[in-house]
């Protein structure tokens, strides 16, 4: 009795599944085509096989630059590693003029955003849309405009983003950008994408990034020559950041200087010749230059434009020589210039250095970097500056008309800035860069992404 019990308790589970088959049956097959529903269903089924949408994270930066408006959309996984969005690692869009070409009406310039806003939004999964930062950082056309100009700006995009989008805005999430976070973040941009975060300062790379309006250089130094920075005068941005990036902490120094972007920089070296003829205008042409609402006589002078004498004007307009430097060592306008060391060694020179170079002739521009050295900007700009304007489309084809006049200046004042405002070697290889190449893709070489590195971090 007491073995016929044993066995049949043995038996139950299986006599009991084989009683109750049709029951359960009946309860597994919705269970089955539920999970088939959830796992083939679009969209959705990604995030369930992947162990939920936590595992990517979305962000949508606008780059509010002086000459134009930009939005970059990245997607990073649980890493902090790009993962591609349709077929590229970023969605880019970008159009004319910025922000601050609207100075008096500042809903319609918030409007101006709204086509990059709308398919920066569109390539975000709906669901992840409210949980995705959305950041607009305004640099140099801000910057000029003033504060109460600016800020009008800025709250007409904020009203924007609340009123057209689901995106999460967090505090601070419209804002001008200070010289020294847009060059810091270009500087963490492109180190993220050589993936060079996390080594020693002296294998990082340092950054120039020659914007419209603004110039920003930054490379990290050691502890020691950190300590030595100078206190910043009342009103400046200190010299040196202190960022912990992938477990090590680096002492970045970084320095924005506001008029020295190439488009300002025009305004500046017409300036210094003040209404009459300047050595940097293409032999020939007679005109006016506009920036920032004011008009400068470009005239050239009868004997034409000269590489010399342009530069005299480059230097006078960079106030190389004009100015007191109160520090061991200075780049121009009286700022430090960092003490140099291994962080500079390499150098990644950006924006309008790559346009003018691959305009010029000089870079191939369908190529995301070009090793060049300064000499190679020198050289070029005696071309230009030998040229008569009417020569111009044929040897420079690549050149827009609006930009003709201007080349034997740009190329001047690059080359100015490089070596006698950064102290570069005239012979010094430097990388030209558009994009950097990560993996398979290339990503845009700008400071945004930087930015969207910091508001993922901290989600
Ligand atoms: O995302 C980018 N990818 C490539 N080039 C860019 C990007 N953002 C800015 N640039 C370059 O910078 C130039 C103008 O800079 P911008 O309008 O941003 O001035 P700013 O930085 O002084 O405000 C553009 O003509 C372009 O060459
Ligand atoms: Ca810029």
């Amino acid at each position: 009795m007491t073995a016929k019990r044993a066995i049949g308790r043995h038996d139950s589970i299986s006599d009991k599944i084989r009683r109750h088959r049709g029951l359960l049956l009946v309860i597994s097959i919705p269970i089955v085509l539920i999970t088939l529903v959830i796992v083939l269903m679009p969209g959705t089924s990604d995030y369930a096989l992947k162990g939920g949408s936590d595992s990517k994270k979305y962000a949508v930066i606008f780059d509010a630059g002086s000459s134009g408006s930009r939005v970059h959309v990245y997607c990073f996984d649980s890493n902090l590693d790009l993962v591609p969005l349709e077929n590229e690692l970023e969605l880019f869009l970008q159009l004319k003029p910025g922000l601050s070409a609207y100075p008096n009406d500042p809903r319609q310039s918030a409007n101006s955003l709204v086509t990059l806003l709308d398919k920066a939004e569109d390539s975000v999964p709906s669901e992840l849309r409210p949980k995705t930062p959305v950041r607009v950082g305004a640099t140099a056309g801000l910057r000029a405009l003033g504060h109460e100009a600016s800020e009008n700006i800025l709250q007409a995009v904020r009203e924007l983003l609340k009123d057209r989008s689901r995106l999460k805005t967090e505090a601070n999430a419209v804002t001008v950008l200070d010289g020294t976070q847009e060059g810091s973040y270009q500087w963490v941009t492109i180190n993220y994408l050589l993936k060079t975060l996390g080594k020693p300062y002296s294998d990082t790379v340092g950054v120039v990034d020659l914007g419209g309006g603004s110039v920003q250089m930054a490379y990290a130094i050691s502890e020691e020559e950190a300590k030595t920075a100078p206190k910043p005068l009342q009103g400046e941005d200190s010299y040196v950041r202190e960022m912990y990036l992938k477990g090590r902490k680096y002492f970045l120094y970084v320095h924005s200087y506001l008029h020295y972007g190439l488009l300002a920089a025009r305004a500046e070296i017409l300036k210094v010749s003040e209404g009459s003829n300047n050595p940097c205008i293409v032999t020939g042409y007679d005109g006016t230059y506009k920036y920032g609402g004011t008009a400068f006589k470009a005239a050239a002078s009868p004997s034409g434009a000269s590489v010399d004498e342009c530069r005299k004007v480059a230097l006078k307009a960079l106030k190389v020589n004009d100015s007191v430097c109160t520090h061991m060592k200075c780049t121009f306008g009286g700022v430090w210039n960092g003490g140099g060391g291994g962080g500079q060694k390499n150098m990644f020179v950006a924006s309008f250095f790559f346009d003018r170079a691959a305009e010029a002739g000089f870079v191939d521009p369908s190529q995301p970097v070009a090793t060049v050295r300064p000499a190679d900007f020198e050289k070029a700009a005696s071309q230009a500056c030998n040229m008569k304007i009417g020569e111009g489309k044929t040897k420079f084809p690549r050149v827009e008309e609006d930009n003709l006049p201007y080349l034997c200046l740009d190329l001047v004042y690059q080359y100015t800035l490089l070596v006698d405002g950064f102290g570069l070697k005239p012979s010094q290889t430097i990388t030209l860069v558009k994009k950097v190449k990560y993996g398979e893709h290339a990503v845009e070489a700008a400071w945004p992404l930087g930015s969207a590195i910091e508001a993922v971090s901290s989600l």
